[in-house]
């Protein structure tokens, strides 16, 4: 039964209009397939509740004041209603597919053909395949279902949805447009049904009031969230009183917030994918954590870790680096800041060229013949960049690198992780790669993609690292878009070392299977992934880059994203091993 008296409570005028105030809780957290049922069960509750009154306590309804008729639990009803919280859980199958990737080729086969009626066709395997094509299939197959089954966008597997109906006496935190809270629905096994608990959405300090969403806060226009809420709760003049609703409506000044707060608007904005707008915040946090008391250290750092965040989401990648440079500058304690200083420390000798841009010249010419130019912006190498010695010395020092380290890391990269080794960790394969970037690569890509670009060092390294795949290990890599206005992949090994691999386009609907030495360049916009190998061990260097347009027209970007604070600065870095950490960084401010 959904509704009922708690438990050992008598039925009486006073009950009722305890009942009426929702104290003490009289229904449990009940959750039912769609409103329509709830609305329906709520009506049953109703005539059983009638019924008990009338009957068992002879509880004569006339006497309620106003009666307690359908009218009255109408209202109750209307109240109850206000108390629906939709929920969604991923259907488990999401899981399931994700589970699948490190399955054996048989269990994949057997699970793509039990799935198929609800899979779409291209999902499908092939009727007519057997053998190593048929697990090869399923090996891609398997690759895609992963990847779109945790979009909920495309995935086969829709949510489980739910009502939620709370008892007033359950805690009700109030609503905000920036919530720290929220509640979710999970599946408790014991009891073999969806539950709803409260979820902390960031960290929330004893004394903070806890907050949450009550219409949705995807919503970018704040006067839009504010008609929800009046529609929602009923009340015409309802004005929401949060932080974020004050700041969006220009009531209040990001600047004039505490730091912190300001710092959770930015974090939320970035989050929704409001990248502009969490630019901005998170300036307004910097400079506020700026003129706070030291206790607010942290919050700067991460604010002005922030910045380059968003701006990377602006997709101003070369505004990003220097942000996090001056950011580094301000707070050099800051983890995150020093990483990243200390990476771009590192692959500024690949940047560092004539700007005569002499060597991009020699190359534009025979621009033609250097690539093979696949359809959408693929490019190929003709000829090997690199020898096989190269190649070979490359993974033996990368392999080497990890047996003395901590091995080959599995987590860096949030999305779609690699097994791989940053190359800026491994000082020799650091200068070689710098050498080859600025030498090699950077020209090659200059005559491909910038002719018109002066000089080879407008090119930069926003990441770089060897990637392993090996047929016990990690075999593929999803479906991706990378962190890069253009990318790179270099073949350190080629055929007979592995079975299967190469990179994967969707527009091309095929996989690039290169020789060792060969490179890769791409719009790091398209949508690939590494194809499954099937043998063998396979490694490739990728290179995230991005074209510094500034730099490359001859004119510097001197209006840094904290314009007024950005100062010059130059980093240098002493690579020193240490028994804990695998390398760490020592910065000097030459300035
Ligand atoms: O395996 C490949 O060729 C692609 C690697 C890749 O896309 C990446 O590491 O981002
Ligand atoms: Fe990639």
């Amino acid at each position: 039964m959904v509704c009922g008296a708690a438990a050992g409570e008598t039925a009486t005028t006073d009950t009722f209009e305890a009942l009426q105030r929702n104290a003490p809780p009289w229904w449990d957290v009940v959750i039912t397939s769609d409103a329509a049922a709830a609305k329906q069960q709520v009506e049953e509750a109703w005539t059983l509740l009638q019924a008990w009154l009338q009957h068992e306590h002879a509880v004569d309804l006339s006497r309620f004041s106003p009666p307690l008729n359908t009218i009255t639990f109408a209202k109750i009803a209307g109240g109850l209603e206000r108390c629906l919280v939709p929920l969604q859980l991923e259907s488990p199958l999401v899981a399931y597919a994700q589970s699948l990737l490190t399955a054996d080729s048989t269990v994949k086969i057997a699970a793509l053909r039990a799935l198929a009626p609800v899979l779409p066709p291209e999902l499908h395997l092939p009727s007519d395949a057997q053998g190593p094509v048929l697990m090869q299939a399923s090996e891609r197959r398997v690759a895609l279902l992963a990847q779109v089954a945790a979009d909920p966008a495309q995935s086969p597997f829709p949510p489980l949805s739910a009502l939620a109906l709370l008892p007033r006496s359950a805690p009700r935190a109030p609503h905000a447009c920036c919530p720290n809270a929220q509640l979710e629905g999970c599946w408790d096994a014991r009891s073999g049904q969806l539950r709803a608990q409260l979820v902390a959405l960031r960290s929330i300090v004893a004394g903070d009031a806890l907050t949450v969403p009550r219409v949705s806060v995807a919503q970018p226009s704040w006067r839009q969230r504010r008609a929800d809420l009046r529609a929602s709760l009923g009340d015409a003049a309802y004005e929401c009183a949060c932080a974020r609703c004050a700041v969006e409506s220009r009531t209040v000044d990001a600047s004039a917030l505490p730091p912190h707060d300001t710092l959770a608007l930015a974090n939320q904005a970035l989050e929704e994918g409001r990248c502009a707008a969490a630019l901005e915040l998170y300036r307004a946090a910097a400079e506020s954590a700026a003129a706070a008391p030291a206790a607010q250290k942290g919050v700067q750092g991460d604010a002005l870790h922030g910045v380059g965040v968003a701006l990377l989401g602006c997709g101003r990648w070369a505004d990003a680096h220097r942000a996090w440079q001056a950011g580094f500058a301000l707070a050099p304690e800051h983890a995150a800041l020093a990483a990243q200083a200390a990476k771009d420390a590192a692959y500024a000798a690949a940047s560092a060229g004539d700007s005569g841009g002499g060597s991009a010249s020699v190359v534009t010419e025979g621009v033609g013949c250097v690539w093979e130019n696949f359809d959408g912006g693929v490019f190929l190498t003709r000829e090997p960049v690199l020898s096989g010695e190269e190649c070979a010395w490359a993974v033996e020092t990368a392999e080497a690198h990890a047996q003395e380290h901590k091995g080959w890391t599995t987590s860096r990269h949030y999305a779609v992780p690699t097994t791989d080794l940053p190359v800026h960790a491994v000082p020799a394969l650091r200068a070689w790669f710098c050498a080859l970037l600025r030498e090699r690569l950077f020209p090659l890509l200059s005559a491909q993609f910038a002719p018109r670009a002066r000089a080879a060092h407008s090119w930069h390294v926003h990441d770089a690292f060897v990637v392993r795949y090996s047929h016990a290990a990690q075999r593929h890599l999803p479906l991706h878009a990378d962190q890069s206005t253009h990318s790179l992949t270099v073949a350190l090994n080629g055929a007979g070392a592995f079975e299967g691999g190469g990179t994967y386009f969707q527009h091309l609907d095929s996989a690039l299977r290169t020789e060792a030495g060969h490179v890769l360049s791409f719009k790091g916009d398209l949508i690939h992934g590494g194809d499954p190998i099937t043998e063998g061990t396979r490694y490739i260097i990728a290179a995230f880059l991005y074209l510094d347009e500034q730099d490359a027209s001859g004119c510097s970007n001197k209006q840094g994203p904290l314009a007024g604070q950005d100062k010059a600065m130059q980093v240098s870095v002493n690579w020193k091993e240490d028994a804990g950490s695998a390398f760490s960084f020592g910065f000097g401010d030459a300035s």
